[in-house]
C-alpha cells in the first residue's frame, strides 16, 4: 500500500516537471517568435508561427495572387511566412537585387533543380555565377545575337506554316503548343547545334517530356526540401519517372555537347553556330569544365524555352481579343519590306509597346524570385530584417501598382509610348540586377520576329470558343511559371 502511494506521487511529481518543462518551451518559443524583428513586419497573425498557409497556396498554383492580395490588405511590405517577407517596391527591388548581389539567391533554386548540380542559374554563390556569365555572356549580347537570327527566322516561318495547317484542318491552332514547340526547336538549335524537331513532328520530343517530368518533381522538392533524401530512393512511381528522366537528360545533354565538340576539332565548318562554339574553340583557362558546361545547357533549356512560350501564348491571346490594337499594329507590320530583319523590327514603335505590355500584364515569372538577407541584417521598406530572412520582391504586383501603372489592369501598349523612369524601374519581367535574365536579347528578338510573322500571316486572328476554349482557360496557375489554365490557347484564322 506504501509503495503504490510513492509511485503515485513519484507519478505526479513527474507530471508536474514535464507540464513545467512543455509550458516552459511553449513560453520560450512564444517568446523568441514576438522578439523576432520579422514579427514586426505587418502581415497575418498565423504568418508569424507558420508557412502552411502559404504552401497550400503555392500548391495550388496560387501564392503570387495570394502574396499579391496580402499586400492590399497589409501595404508595400508583409510578413509571408516565419522567414519570408514580400517587398515588392522598387525602393524594396533596388535593395534586394542590388548590383553588388549581396542578397544572395535562396536555397529555393538548388531545392528546385533535380540533379544535384551547381549552374549559373541555381547557384548562390556570386563568384561562380560570375565565372559563368563572363564565359558565356559574349553569344548573349545584344551586338552578337543577330547571328542567330536565321535560325529563330526559319524555325518562325516553320511555325507559321503549322499553325496555318492546324487552322485549315480542325479550324483552330492552339497557340500554347506552336510557341512551346517553337521555343524548344530554337534553344535546341542554339544550344546543341541540332533542332528537337518538335515543330515537324507535331508532338513533344522525349527529351521535353523528361524535362516536364524533373520539372514536376522540383515543385515537390522546392515545397518539401526535407523530402529531398527521400525522393532520390524512394520506389515511388514519380519520384521514379523524375530520377530517370533527370539520368536520360544528362546522357542525352553531354552525348549532344560531346558530338558537337568532335564536330569543332574536325571539321569546324559543318558545325552549326551555337550558343558554346566561342567557348569550344576556346584555349582551356577560357573554358568551363565539361560537367559546368552540361549544366549550362540544361539551364538554357529550362530557362529560354517555356518563358519565351507563355509570353508568346499571353501576347497573341491578348491582341487577338482586342480589334482595335491588332489592326493598329497590323497597319504598322504592314510597312516592313517584304525581306525584312531583326533591324527593321527594332524600329517599329507600336510593337515595342505591344511586346512590354505583354510583359508586364502576362509576366511568365510572376512571383518572387527569392534572396536572403546578408549577415549583418538590412533595412528595407522602414523595417529591419534580420539575417536569414528569405525575401523578395514580385513582379506581379510591382506590374500593377496604380501609382506606377494607372488602370493596371488594361492591357493599353500605349502607356509605354513615353515611359517613365518609375515604369522602366518597376519593370521586372527579366529580373533585375546581376542575376537578372542572361538570355534578354534572345528573348526580344525571338518575341519580335514571332509577332511579327504572327500578325502578318493571320492578321484577323480571333480567339476561338472551339474545345472548352474560354477566358477562363488563360487563367494563369503559377508555380514558378506561368501555365494557362486550360492547358491550351485556340485561335482561329
Ligand atoms: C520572354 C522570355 C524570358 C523571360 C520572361 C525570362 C525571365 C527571366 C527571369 C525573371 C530571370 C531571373 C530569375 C531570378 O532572378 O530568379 C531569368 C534568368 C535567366 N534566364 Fe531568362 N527569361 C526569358 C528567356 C530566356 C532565354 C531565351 C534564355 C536563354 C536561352 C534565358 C536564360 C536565363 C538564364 C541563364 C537565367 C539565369 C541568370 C542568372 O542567374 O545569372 N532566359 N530569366
Amino acid at each position: 500500500m506504501e509503495s503504490i502511494t510513492t509511485m503515485a506521487d513519484a507519478l505526479r511529481a513527474n507530471t508536474t516537471l514535464v507540464a513545467a518543462v512543455v509550458l516552459y518551451t511553449i513560453a520560450f518559443h512564444i517568446f523568441a517568435t514576438l522578439r523576432k524583428p520579422i514579427s514586426k513586419i505587418p502581415g497575418p497573425w498565423y504568418s508569424k508561427w507558420t508557412s502552411v498557409v502559404v504552401t497550400y497556396h503555392w500548391l495550388k498554383g496560387n501564392k503570387t495572387y495570394y502574396v499579391h492580395d496580402l499586400h492590399a490588405t497589409y501595404g508595400p511590405i508583409v510578413r509571408v511566412s516565419p522567414n519570408e517577407v514580400s517587398a515588392p517596391t522598387v525602393e524594396g527591388v533596388k535593395a534586394i537585387y542590388n548590383s553588388r548581389e549581396t542578397f544572395v539567391k535562396s536555397r529555393f533554386y538548388q531545392d528546385f533543380t533535380v540533379g544535384d548540380y551547381e549552374t549559373l542559374f541555381n547557384t548562390s554563390d556570386a563568384a561562380f555565377n560570375r565565372r559563368h556569365r563572363r564565359l558565356l555572356g559574349a553569344p548573349m549580347m545584344e551586338a552578337n545575337i543577330r547571328t542567330f537570327e536565321p535560325t529563330v527566322v526559319s524555325l518562325v516561318n516553320l511555325t507559321m506554316e503549322r499553325m496555318g495547317q492546324e487552322m485549315d484542318e480542325r479550324g483552330a491552332a492552339d497557340l500554347l503548343k506552336w510557341w512551346t514547340f517553337f521555343s524548344t526547336d530554337v534553344i535546341g538549335e542554339l544550344t546543341f547545334g541540332e533542332s528537337f524537331r518538335t515543330l515537324q513532328q507535331g508532338k513533344p520530343s522525349t527529351y521535353t517530356n523528361d524535362m516536364k517530368n524533373v520539372a514536376q518533381l522540383g515543385g515537390t522538392r522546392a515545397t518539401f526540401p526535407t523530402l529531398i533524401p527521400l525522393t532520390k530512393i524512394l520506389p515511388i512511381g514519380p519520384f521514379e519517372r523524375a530520377r530517370q528522366a533527370a539520368r536520360n537528360i544528362s546522357t542525352y545533354v553531354s552525348d549532344s555537347l560531346s558530338r558537337y565538340q568532335r564536330l569543332i576539332d574536325s571539321d569546324p565548318s559543318r558545325a552549326a553556330h551555337t550558343l558554346f562554339t566561342k567557348m569550344n574553340k576556346a584555349k582551356d583557362d577560357d573554358k568551363l569544365p565539361f560537367d559546368e558546361l552540361c549544366g549550362a545547357a540544361q539551364t538554357y533549356i529550362i530557362a529560354g524555352t517555356d518563358t519565351t512560350a507563355i509570353t508568346m501564348t499571353y501576347l497573341t491571346w491578348a491582341v487577338c481579343r482586342r480589334p482595335a490594337i491588332q489592326a493598329k499594329l497590323v497597319e504598322e507590320l504592314r510597312t516592313l519590306p517584304a525581306d525584312f530583319t531583326d533591324i527593321h523590327l527594332r524600329e517599329l514603335p507600336y510593337l515595342r509597346c505591344v511586346i512590354e505590355e505583354a510583359l508586364r500584364l502576362y509576366t511568365a515569372v510572376p512571383g518572387g524570385l527569392p534572396r536572403v538577407v546578408p549577415p549583418g541584417g538590412a533595412e528595407l521598406v522602414g523595417h529591419h530584417l534580420a539575417q536569414g530572412t528569405v525575401v523578395s520582391g514580385q513582379a506581379y504586383t510591382l506590374h500593377r501598382d496604380s501609382a506606377i501603372f494607372p488602370r493596371p489592369l488594361e492591357f493599353d501598349p500605349e502607356r509605354w509610348a513615353n515611359p517613365t523612369k518609375e515604369m522602366k524601374d518597376a519593370f521586372l519581367a527579366f529580373g533585375r540586377g546581376p542575376r537578372a535574365c542572361l538570355g534578354l536579347n534572345l528573348a526580344w528578338m525571338e518575341l519580335r520576329m514571332a509577332t511579327a510573322k504572327f500578325f502578318l500571316s493571320f492578321p484577323d486572328a480571333t480567339v476561338s470558343g472551339k474545345v472548352g476554349m474560354s477566358d477562363g482557360s488563360m487563367h494563369a496557375k503559377i508555380f514558378f511559371l506561368v501555365k494557362p489554365s486550360g492547358g491550351q490557347c485556340l485561335v482561329e484564322r
